[in-house]
């Protein structure tokens, strides 16, 4: 299978190995239908730091049978009597969601969407978008993930709810067509409790598809997302709500806009944090040791000619002088000079009976 690392957009923005995480706001409907709540949202987001911004298209009548969009829909969260007109009324027109892209590509987002039925795909292509995306819910749609394999814009493909069989279905339909897909692990819980997540899953879609991965996260809150970007997520996507305590069933399980700003804060910080791989001692680290670590000093004055044993020598901080890790190396010494109580010992003050290692005075 060919390996993919990364996916570049037509804007030059680059997802994947070895590029910062793409993180994204996902404003789905949490905008209530309202054009200008919105605007807002994409400015929040922008405020956060995320690169992305993502929205949801639907279209009822394709979405729903009769009886789906004629069932009652009544509670606190209800936007109209029916389901039909509930889902309608959180829809916003094709001509705002132009505006929105215009909006947020001014602002150097990336505009993306996924629509969830064969209409409102084919009105998120006509905006002429460089990302799509497609929901957990739409993964096991043959016909409607055809499609957007053959639209031939690189795609996200979110895993909620799926297991292998069906992500292996759901690929190999995209794949036909193009290899710029890219793969985010999802438990569709809303909220997801943590011990459900199953971060490491991440690594196991990276092995068997050979893509970039991501995180689609619907946890309360931000730890688990921020230790995916430190696992390696190449996007991470959150649910965004201006206020938690919106009417909708959506905005529990939302970041409102300081918890986003702080999650983009802390996976920038991690990202940083996981780029040595090595076991290094960096330069300040070496003046910390100088302060902080000791050295060998003799613990009583001696003359010159003795030889050293345990009860001549202890050790001292600041490190002036050997390092305690020559210890033994120091021991049976003979000493080329007399030397006072609490004196640093120094290589050349020693007659050695072997030659010390390289690097012995570094330690
Ligand atoms: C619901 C969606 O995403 P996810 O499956 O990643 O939660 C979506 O993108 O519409």
């Amino acid at each position: 299978m060919k390996q993919i690392q990364s996916v570049t957009l037509r804007s030059g923005v680059t997802i994947g190995m070895g590029h910062p995480c793409f993180v994204v706001a996902e404003i789905g409907n949490n905008h209530q239908g309202e054009f200008n709540i919105a605007k807002q949202m994409i400015d929040e987001a922008a405020a956060a730091g995320v690169q992305g911004v993502k929205f949801q298209k639907r279209d009822s009548e394709a979405l729903l049978t009769r009886q789906g969009r004629a069932a009652p829909y009544t509670g606190p969260n209800s936007f109209g009597p029916t389901y039909g007109e509930h889902r309608a009324a959180l829809e916003l027109s094709i001509d705002e969601m132009a505006r929105l892209k215009e909006y947020s590509e001014s602002m150097g987002l990336v505009f993306f969407a996924s629509a969830w039925d064969d209409p409102s795909l084919a009105q998120i292509l006509d905006l002429d978008v460089e990302l799509l995306k497609i929901s957990s819910a739409e993964l096991v749609n043959v016909p409607l993930v055809r499609k957007y394999a053959k639209a031939d814009i690189p795609v996200i493909l979110s895993t909620g709810m799926s297991g292998l069989d069906d992500i292996d279905v759901a690929m190999a339909e995209i794949r036909a067509y193009h290899d710029d897909v890219i793969l985010l692990h999802c438990n569709s819980t809303y909220p997801c409790p943590e011990e459900h997540i199953g971060l490491p899953v991440m690594e196991a879609l990276r092995e068997r598809y050979a893509v970039p991965v991501g995180y689609s996260g619907h946890e309360k809150g931000i730890g688990p997302s921020v230790a995916a970007a430190a696992l390696g997520a190449c996007v991470v996507e959150r649910h965004f709500t201006l206020d938690k305590t919106l009417k909708g069933t959506d905005h529990q399980a939302s970041l409102e806009p300081a918890q986003l700003a702080a999650m983009v804060t802390m996976i920038r910080e991690v990202e940083k944090a996981v780029q040595v791989k090595g076991k290094v001692v960096f330069p300040d680290e070496q003046a910390a040791a100088k302060k902080l670590r000791k050295c060998i000093v003799f613990s009583r004055d001696l003359p010159a000619g003795h030889v050293l044993t345990e009860a001549d020598l202890t050790t001292r901080c600041p490190r002036v002088g050997v390092s305690p890790v020559h210890w033994d190396e120091v021991l049976g010494a003979a000493l080329n000079r007399s030397v006072k109580h609490e004196e640093p010992v120094q290589w050349d003050t020693l007659s050695l009976n072997q030659p010390v290692c390289a690097g012995a005075a570094s330690s």
